[in-house]
């Protein structure tokens, strides 16, 4: 087996099914350029071939009718030439929904299930967009502009605006030419030959370092793989910081790594903190979210983030703990509760109140907590949850959390959290 099984990837390993045996199933180990690839609403992800797809990072091929039954019942259509998983949160009867392109034609699925009223024309539902697509992938809000889709064909790039069903080109010269396109944890891949290629959304923009063989990462072959057994240490567990935003998105950090925490449905896999946040890299001390942006505290350093994805560094940072916030460092813990302007530091056994919106910053409160040894804390509609080494505690509020005189009932923090497999 490859190195990568059990450690730093939580959550989905894929469906495994018979063992193909006949001549004519295809191997995506011998390396295939797949047609098109798309996770379904549960987070399984489909790789599709010619009239065979592969569900999961693992397992073999497996004819498409069997998963999607009426996807050969128009015998005058050709293979799946694109696919992507609907968002569009305002749109309930299309979010999460699979669109399977073919031809001219649109296939939307939902539990595998046929939609009533499709297959339509590609016209009918996204005007504007051609016939026989190479590439499609979904841009939620936040990611891109608006709720969207990209769609590629040879070298024409296309954005759909989903609400407004408008349709611009996008100007992506150095492009390669994407058969599919696959958004896996908020990040864009376009995949051509048996390679793939990581990309930015809004800007087309090309991440350095590619492309990369697709069989050492999307899927499980013999003598392909990445990461290195053992190379997350899962002894002597703590973290170094927790998040939530206002948005729900939610950030656990250790060492090099960090893992989001509220996307496990399309699995959870621990990256390097430098691949969002290049200056940080890091050891981080504390993280808190507020209004729309994140903050990192190291040393006696804050950097400010915008917190959509592709995290852009607010001008000017870092700037030093005092300048940004009247305290001086270490701090081991920070955290502010939605709708609140006030950051609870904590250092040690105590707990500083700093009002956000007054400048210079002021003290509001300092208050003595009934425990020390904090590594990390977060505020989320369920109230404060504070970590200490290997387990959490949960209070109702910041204010049960500084007078509570008896320690709830400790948790373990799941394996998971920390980049480690259970
Ligand atoms: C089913 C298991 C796994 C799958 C499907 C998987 C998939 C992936 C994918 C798609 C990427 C992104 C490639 C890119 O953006 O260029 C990635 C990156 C990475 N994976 Fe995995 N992975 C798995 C398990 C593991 C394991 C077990 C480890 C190590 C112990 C690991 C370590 C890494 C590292 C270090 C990176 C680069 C992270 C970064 O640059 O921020 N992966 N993995």
């Amino acid at each position: 087996a490859p190195a990568h099984h059990d450690l730093m990837m939580a959550g989905h390993e894929g469906h495994h099914g018979e063992e193909g045996h006949h001549d004519a199933v295809p191997d995506r180990c011998a390396g295939i350029e797949f047609d098109a690839i798309a996770p379904d609403e549960k987070g399984t992800t489909y790789f599709f071939k010619g009239d065979h797809l592969w569900k999961g990072f693992a397992g073999p091929a497996e004819l498409s009718n069997g998963s999607f039954k009426e996807l050969d019942e128009h015998h005058h259509l050709g293979h799946v030439d694109a696919a992507f998983r609907m968002h569009s949160k305002d749109d309930p009867t299309h979010h999460d929904h699979m669109f399977f392109f073919l031809d001219n034609k649109v296939f939307s699925y939902y539990n595998h299930t046929l939609e009533d009223g499709f297959p339509k024309d590609i016209q009918d539902v996204f005007p504007g967009i051609p016939s026989h697509l190479d590439a499609a992938i979904e841009c939620p809000e936040g990611e891109c502009k608006t709720d969207g889709v990209i769609f590629f064909k040879g070298d024409e790039v296309y954005y759909f605006d989903i609400k407004t069903k408008t349709v611009k080109k996008r100007d992506w010269p150095h492009f390669p030419q994407c058969t599919s396109a696959f958004r896996w944890l908020e990040q864009y891949y376009c995949f051509h030959g048996h390679n793939f290629t990581r990309f930015h959304p809004v800007t087309g923009d090309v991440e350095p370092n590619y492309p990369k063989d697709a069989r050492n990462y999307f899927m499980r072959c013999p003598n392909f793989g990445h990461g290195h057994r053992g190379s997350v240490n899962c002894t002597n567990a703590h973290l170094d910081a927790v998040t939530m935003d206002d948005k729900g998105k939610s950030y656990a950090f250790r060492g090099k790594l960090f893992m989001r925490l509220d996307s496990q449905r399309d699995g959870g896999h621990a990256f390097y903190i430098s691949r969002f946040w290049k200056e940080v890299d890091s050891d981080v001390d504390a993280v808190f979210s507020y209004d729309g942006k994140i903050y990192f505290i190291k040393g006696d350093q804050v950097f400010i983030y915008k917190s959509e994805a592709h995290y852009t560094l607010i001008e000017g940072y870092p700037k030093s703990l005092k300048e940004e916030l009247g305290v001086e460092g270490p701090v081991d813990a920070a955290f502010v509760c939605e709708g609140h302007a006030i950051v609870h530091i904590i250092q040690g056994g105590k707990m500083k109140r700093i009002d956000l919106s007054a400048t210079p910053r002021s003290l509001v409160k300092e208050v003595s907590l009934p425990f020390s040894g904090i590594d990390a804390a977060m505020c989320g509609p369920e109230g404060v949850k504070v970590y200490v080494g290997a387990q959490y505690f949960e209070f109702d509020s910041p204010m049960v959390l500084s007078t509570g005189k008896i320690r709830p009932i400790p948790h373990e923090i799941p394996q998971q959290m920390l980049g480690c497999a259970h």
